[in-house]
């Protein structure tokens, strides 16, 4: 195929190297244009502040700047990309559109409708697998069938990798890039924040780290100390874990890039357990992105659907219940803190997710896709894929799931993962007289030192066996 000119369409891949698209547009084409359309179908949506479209502006900057450095530049549009992608093609005179693969129905339907207009104007659509290692049906059992249980689908996933490291392999950017369209002269400014009609957030307050440079940044701090991430990962008060999930979710670094490293290192025999479990949790999110490509029923379903005849709790008492846990007074410490980090970052720790979502669901008897609902309006890191897998799994309604009878006791938990309360005295200031025993469970402490701090919402053995009756209907037989 040689194409005199082209259009890369960026979107969950906002960088310049090891790109699978731009690589195959710069090697298939003559000139290649560059495209991102800030998509008014998603940030119509958005409340006017919002963390992940700073984040996007300013890897956008990032990833403008590195283009002109190649001698190119990226075209910045506003708008719905259905209408976006086939007018510009048309604009430019390109011959095709590259992009890489989404795997979110809404996003698979786009890109389908996108697909047909470029073929009815006589242009071609080409779509790569990029945010992934594998996707799809790459990974499937013996029988030919597609897994619902992770370790199997991992210890394939791993297998099928060892096989063929090629598909590691960098595509890489700069040998090509003579060929990226240059600069129009005057080059326009990129759209402000304000331009997109948005205020600052508290992203940069927050000092969280942007763009290409931002996420190797994050990564480089990360291998100083993977060997420990086994272990450090499940404590919310230490720096555990990477912190480079909002980079996985816009495409800032590549993935192969990150597997590549975890395998030098297990190769030269560093990174020990660390690395091992580190690149679990990669398998983790490519699990569930395989979920829900083939299921997409689990987007507002469960995925077990005898789990859909749970009766959850409505009316008054229960939105009262529900504001207690967005807001964080619930009483329990543990999940009240969580909630504040997630609403003051933007970010909560893997093990508070799964303590507040249990707390959520088990605790206070509420639907699970409310708690979904609320993480994707605020997770800076929200992918729908793994918000879903999360939400089914503390609901138990999932594919590998936690089993039902097995609810976490938000003290314990507490006790267990936070047992100097550190991690609750930062988002909890008024608790920090409580002694590390005393802070788990303030109602019960003996004095009253936290008089403006709640009382719990519900009683937890209480809420315990509420919620294995609200589970009973699950073990009947369907009608
Ligand atoms: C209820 C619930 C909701 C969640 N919602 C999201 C979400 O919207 N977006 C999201 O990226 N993760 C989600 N997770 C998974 C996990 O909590 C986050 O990926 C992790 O906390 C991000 O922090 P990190 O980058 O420091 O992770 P690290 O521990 O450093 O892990 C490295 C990367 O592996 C991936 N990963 C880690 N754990 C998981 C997991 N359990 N499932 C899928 N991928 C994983 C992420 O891409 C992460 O960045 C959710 C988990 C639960 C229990």
């Amino acid at each position: 195929m040689k194409l005199t000119s082209s259009l890369v369409w960026l979107r969950r891949d906002l960088r310049v190297f090891d790109h699978v698209a731009l690589q195959q547009a710069l090697l298939a084409s003559e000139k290649v244009y560059c495209v991102f359309i800030y998509d008014t179908t998603i940030l119509d949506t958005l409340p006017r502040r919002d963390r992940r479209v700073d984040f996007i502006h300013a890897s956008i900057a990032e990833v403008a700047a590195e283009l002109e450095q190649l001698g190119g530049h990226l075209i910045v549009r506003h708008g719905d990309p259905v209408e976006q992608i086939p007018a510009l093609a048309a604009e430019l005179g390109v011959q095709a559109v590259f992009c890489n693969h989404d795997y979110e129905p809404q996003a698979m339907a786009r890109d389908a409708t996108v697909d047909s207009a470029l073929q009815a104007a006589g242009r071609k659509f080409y779509s790569y697998k990029d945010q992934v290692i594998f996707e799809r049906s790459e990974v499937l059992s013996q029988t030919g069938g597609v897994f619902s249980v992770f370790t199997p689908y991992k210890n394939a996933w791993l297998k099928k990798l060892a096989a063929d490291l090629s598909v590691l392999a960098p595509y890489n950017i700069e040998p090509h890039a003579a060929r990226l369209a240059p600069p129009p002269s005057p080059a326009p400014a990129l759209p402000t924040l304000a331009d997109l009609g948005f205020e600052p957030s508290n992203l940069a307050e927050l000092k969280i780290p942007t763009g290409m440079s931002g996420a190797a940044q994050l990564f480089e701090d990360f291998l100083t100390r993977i060997s420990d991430y086994n272990v450090a990962r499940d404590f919310p008060s230490v720096k555990g874990p990477s912190y480079l999930s909002i980079h996985f979710r816009f495409g800032t670094l590549s993935v192969r890039h990150m597997v590549r490293t975890v395998l030098d290192l297990q190769e030269r025999g560093v990174g020990g357990e660390g690395a091992a479990v580190w690149l679990s949790e990669l398998i983790w999110r490519e699990f569930y992105a395989m979920i829900l490509y083939h299921h997409p029923h689990v987007v507002g379903a469960s995925f077990k659907p005898a789990y859909d005849a749970i009766e959850w709790e409505t009316g008054p008492e229960a939105d009262e219940a529900f504001a207690a846990w967005c807001e964080g007074r619930t009483g329990y410490p543990l999940v009240d803190a969580a909630m504040l980090q997630l609403n003051q970052t933007g970010y909560m720790h893997n093990r508070l997710r799964m303590v507040t979502a249990c707390f959520l669901i088990k605790d206070l008897g509420i639907d699970w896709r409310r708690g979904e609902a609320y993480f994707a309006l605020h997770l800076n890191d929200f992918d729908l894929a793994s918000n879903n897998g999360g939400w089914q799994w503390a609901s138990s309604s999932g594919c590998d799931a936690q089993p039902y009878f097995r609810i976490f006791n938000p003290v314990t938990q507490s006790e267990k993962f936070d047992g100097e309360g550190k991690f609750i005295r930062r988002y909890l200031p008024q608790l920090k007289e409580l002694s590390k025993k005393e802070i788990h469970a303030p109602w019960l402490a003996p004095r009253m030192l936290a008089p403006d701090y709640w009382p719990p919402v519900v009683m937890h053995d209480e809420a315990r066996k509420l919620t294995l009756e609200r589970y009973e209907v699950v073990k009947k037989p369907a009608a």
